[in-house]
């Protein structure tokens, strides 16, 4: 195992493209729950990026920070965290976590400095030995992919504490490599993004560098949405028009979801106009537009999602809401 300080980072701050080749990829972040993903993640891009939901058990989709470099650029999926499916909508969730490592690069296996290795974590290790491990003619496991032991929450615990942990958690697996961090301090977060860069393939940048996160899916399908009707309706429509995807219901959420047969997402959709005599104008005649739009957007909207769905469209009038804060706010403006 090398550390994080013998390899050293200043590789990240100079545009050394001569020498060293761009890098680029996924990486997984696991552990279990409230051992500082998020936090480790915002202090890694830079910025805050909305990973906690207000309700976050809803969460479809790993939300992403992208981290952009002169050498690299690394996209950090948050797993929301790998635990016993006691209910469909969190094996659901395992789900997510199983399409997340499976386009992973690496792994960051999160390990806090202030707790006790616990069953929590030796799940999470057999779990990824399932996907990623190979035992060897000596009985050593041996990864397919980069895993690597974030020690976080060090500012916690004492300098003696920290050996002490370290080959503990050097015991508990066979790392690629072990970094500890203090995201809150700030502390070794541009030792961890050394040892992530090192571990990404070479590739090309992904996203654009001042791109930090993914847009949401409900973002997208309002987008989608409101393009669909610009262009069906060209000039006739009033650019006093506003999208807002108010809710994604997957099947297995439906509180009737037994009875469910048609099996889809539903996605309710408000579209906003400003005054009442652009309703018509917006639903066409016999419903025309409403229907011309759901079929065109069906394919696009059924990627996004993940899962056939169902555009639910509602028309509805915000008097004067270009004008209004109360409303923009609404709106999402
Ligand atoms: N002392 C200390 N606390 C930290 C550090 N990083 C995170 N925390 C705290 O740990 C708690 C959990 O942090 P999160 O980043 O939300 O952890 P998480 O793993 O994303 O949590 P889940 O979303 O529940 O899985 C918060 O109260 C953080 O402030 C750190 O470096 N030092």
């Amino acid at each position: 195992m090398s550390t994080a300080a013998q390899r050293g980072t200043s590789d990240l701050n100079q545009n050394n493209s001569q020498q060293e080749p761009y890098r680029s990829g996924f990486v997984a972040v696991v552990g279990r729950p409230n051992v500082g993903k998020s936090t480790l993640i915002n202090a890694l891009v830079g910025q805050q990026i909305a990973i906690a939901s207000s309700r976050p058990e809803t969460t479809r989709k790993a939300i992403r920070g992208i981290m952009t470099r002169s050498n690299a650029q690394l996209v950090l999926v948050d797993t929301p965290g790998i635990h016993k499916p006691k209910t469909l909508l969190g094996s659901r969730l395992n789900d997510i976590v199983q399409e997340s490592l499976s386009q992973a690069d690496a792994i960051a296996f999160l390990l806090p400095a202030d707790q006790e290795i616990g069953p929590g974590d030796r799940r999470i290790l057999s779990r990824l030995r399932q996907d990623f491990g190979r035992k060897s003619e000596d009985g050593h496991w041996q990864w397919t992919i980069p895993l690597i032991a974030i020690v976080t929450k060090i500012d916690e615990i004492n300098r003696t504490e920290l050996v002490a942990k370290l080959n503990e958690i050097d015991a508990f697996a066979a790392f690629t490599e072990i970094v500890p961090v203090s995201a809150l301090d700030g502390d070794n977060v541009e030792e961890v993004r050394g040892v992530l860069v090192s571990a990404m393939p070479e590739g090309p940048q992904m996203y654009p560098a001042e791109q930090v996160s993914e847009e949401g899916v409900e973002d997208r399908i309002a987008e989608l949405v409101r393009g669909a009707f610009l262009e069906e309706l060209d000039d006739e429509l009033p650019h006093s028009l506003a999208v807002v995807v108010d809710d994604i219901e997957m099947p297995e959420d439906q509180d009737d979801w037994v009875q469910n047969t048609t099996g889809k997402a539903v996605i309710r959709v408000s579209i906003y106009v400003e005054r009442d005599s652009q309703k018509p104008i917006i639903i066409g005649r016999g419903a025309e537009h409403l229907v011309k739009v759901k079929k065109k957007l069906r394919t696009d909207v059924n990627r996004i999602v993940g899962h056939k769905a169902k555009l639910d469209l509602h028309v509805k009038v915000a008097k004067n809401w270009q004008g209004n804060p109360k409303q923009l706010q609404k709106l999402g403006f």
